[in-house]
């Protein structure tokens, strides 16, 4: 299981701009940190060249086991981190009950897993509905369903509270910290403080 994601002199490039360079930080089991900065400042590129869906200009995304061990970065990737982007990655056709057995063939999740999560986030009374009928709050909320239906140690969250009202914003929070309390790890790009201790990283200033 991963115990520690380090980034070294980590450099991003979208186009002919350079995000950032000599990013080096590092997070352990039990921790979350909240990324920061002005729109632009790449944080979603940052969430995304840990994911492994963005190739860095230079440094290094790597992931130790327990015994501080390298954990091969692909196998890391492919089973113990979930990214949760703002755009969700639903699909508006399914229902969400389709959408959650969609999750759970592909992520190889238990039916326990599956009503753990139905109960967790809400989502009974929004089961029969098509993804593209739920409201921004009740999509995020679907989407979050892989969180604890199937354990990853590595949680990577796009804005995760954005769209949510005040009674879901505390559940995910106390969801949060119970991943923590597990020996998981979050980084989550932010606007606005989350609900449970962080360490701070700030991009700085954007465009
Ligand atoms: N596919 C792309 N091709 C080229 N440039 C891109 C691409 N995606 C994003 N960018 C640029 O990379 C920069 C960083 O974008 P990113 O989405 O990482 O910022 P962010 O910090 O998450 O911003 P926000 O707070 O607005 O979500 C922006 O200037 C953006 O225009």
């Amino acid at each position: 299981m991963i115990h520690t994601l380090a980034i070294t002199d980590l450099s991003l490039r979208r186009g002919e701009r350079t995000l950032f360079a000599g990013l080096s930080f590092s997070l352990g089991a039990g921790e979350a940190v909240a990324l920061t900065g002005a729109n632009g400042a790449g944080k979603t590129s940052l969430l995304r060249a840990v994911a492994g869906f963005l190739r860095p200009e230079a440094g290094e995304v790597a992931f130790r086991d327990g015994d501080d061990q390298p954990i091969e970065v692909d196998l890391a990737r492919a089973h113990e981190v979930h990214l949760l982007g703002h755009l969700d990655g639903l699909k508006g056709q399914r229902t969400a009950r389709d959408e959650l057995m969609f999750q759970s063939q592909w992520l190889g999740r238990s039916h326990h897993g599956i009503d753990h999560a139905v109960e967790t986030l809400g989502l009974k009374p929004l089961l029969d509905l098509e993804v593209r009928k739920l409201s921004a709050g009740q999509r995020r909320r679907l989407a979050m369903a892989r969180l604890i239906g199937s354990p990853r140690a590595l949680w990577l969250l796009d804005e995760p509270l954005s769209p949510l009202d005040a009674k879901w914003r505390e559940a995910v929070g106390t969801m949060m910290a119970r991943h923590l309390d597990g020996g998981g790890l979050i980084l989550a790009a932010v606007h606005d403080p989350l609900p449970i201790p962080t360490r701070a990283l700030d991009l700085g200033a954007g465009r």
